[in-house]
C-alpha cells in the first residue's frame, strides 16, 4: 500500500478548511472581528501555525526577499504566523476570559466608571495597528451582577484583539459587558490613532478617532450622560 492511500480522508486537507467546514456547518459568521474559538479542536491551532506560517513565506517570497539568506528575514514567517495567531489576533482564536460575577449584594445603584483601559487593535482594512484608550460607565442596579475592574480590560482587551473598525469593536464590547452585568445604562467611550492613517496613506500624524456608545439610562438621562462624561479624566 502506498503513502497516501493509507493516509485517512481528512489528511492532508489543511487545517483551516476543515475548521471553516464546520463554521459553515453551524452557520456561523467568521469575518474578521469574530470570534471562532469554539470551532478550533484541541492541537489545531499549532497546525494552523504552522498552515500560515508556510502562507507568509509565500508572501515574503513574492515580496522578493530572500529569506534564505537575509539573517534578519529567516525566520519573519514563522514570527507573524505567531503574532497574528498568539498575540495581536488572539481575541479571534482564545476562549473569551473568565469573568466571575457577584451578586449586587450592597444594593449598589451609583454610577462607576473604569479608564482609561488601553486598546490595542488593528484595523480590518490594512493590518495596521490601532492604539488608544477608553473609558466604561456602569449604572448598575439590584439586579446586575458586580465583576472585578480588571475584567473590564480583560474584555476589552478580548474583542480588540481582532482585525477591527472602531465603530463595530466599541458596540460588540458593550453587547458583552451588557450581556454578563446586565446594568440599567452602560456607556462606552473610546479614543484611538489608526496607523493606517499616520504610518501610510494621508499619513495625518494627529488625528484620531473618537466614539461613543450609549445605553439605557446614558440614553435616556442626559444629566447622567453629562455627568459620565464630566468624569473622565484627561481625556485627549
Ligand atoms: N470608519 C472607519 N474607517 C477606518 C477605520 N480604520 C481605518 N479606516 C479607514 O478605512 C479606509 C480603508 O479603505 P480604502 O479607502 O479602500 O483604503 P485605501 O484606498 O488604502 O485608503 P487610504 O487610507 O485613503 O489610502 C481608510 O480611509 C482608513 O482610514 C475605522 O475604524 N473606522
Amino acid at each position: 500500500m502506498n503513502q497516501a492511500s493509507s493516509l485517512a480522508p481528512e489528511e492532508g486537507v489543511p487545517v483551516s478548511v476543515k475548521i471553516r467546514e464546520r463554521l459553515n456547518g453551524a452557520g456561523r459568521r467568521f469575518f474578521a472581528n469574530d470570534n471562532i474559538a469554539e470551532f478550533i479542536e484541541p492541537g489545531e491551532l499549532a497546525a494552523l501555525l504552522d498552515e500560515v506560517q508556510a502562507k507568509m513565506q509565500a508572501v515574503l517570497d513574492s515580496l522578493v526577499i530572500d529569506t534564505a539568506n537575509d539573517h534578519n528575514t529567516q525566520d519573519t514567517a514563522r514570527r507573524m504566523a505567531k503574532m497574528y495567531i498568539g498575540e495581536v489576533f488572539r481575541g479571534r482564536y482564545g476562549e473569551a476570559p473568565q469573568v466571575t460575577e457577584f451578586p449586587n449584594a450592597a444594593r449598589l445603584n451609583e454610577l462607576l466608571i473604569v479608564g482609561p483601559i488601553t486598546v490595542r487593535s488593528a484595523c480590518s482594512h490594512h493590518f495596521c495597528p490601532v492604539i488608544g484608550k477608553l473609558w466604561i460607565g456602569v449604572m448598575p442596579n439590584e439586579h446586575t451582577n458586580v465583576i472585578g475592574l480588571s475584567k473590564y480590560a480583560r474584555l476589552t482587551d478580548w474583542i480588540m484583539g481582532r482585525p477591527q473598525i472602531q465603530e463595530e469593536a466599541i458596540v460588540q464590547l458593550a453587547d458583552l459587558i451588557m450581556e454578563k452585568t446586565r446594568p440599567d445604562g452602560l456607556a462606552v467611550v473610546m479614543e484611538a490613532s489608526h496607523f493606517c492613517m499616520s504610518w501610510r496613506g494621508v499619513r495625518e500624524m494627529d488625528s484620531k478617532m473618537v466614539n461613543s456608545v450609549m445605553r439605557g439610562a446614558f440614553l435616556t438621562d442626559a444629566t447622567l450622560r453629562r455627568e459620565f462624561l464630566s468624569l473622565i479624566p484627561g481625556r485627549g
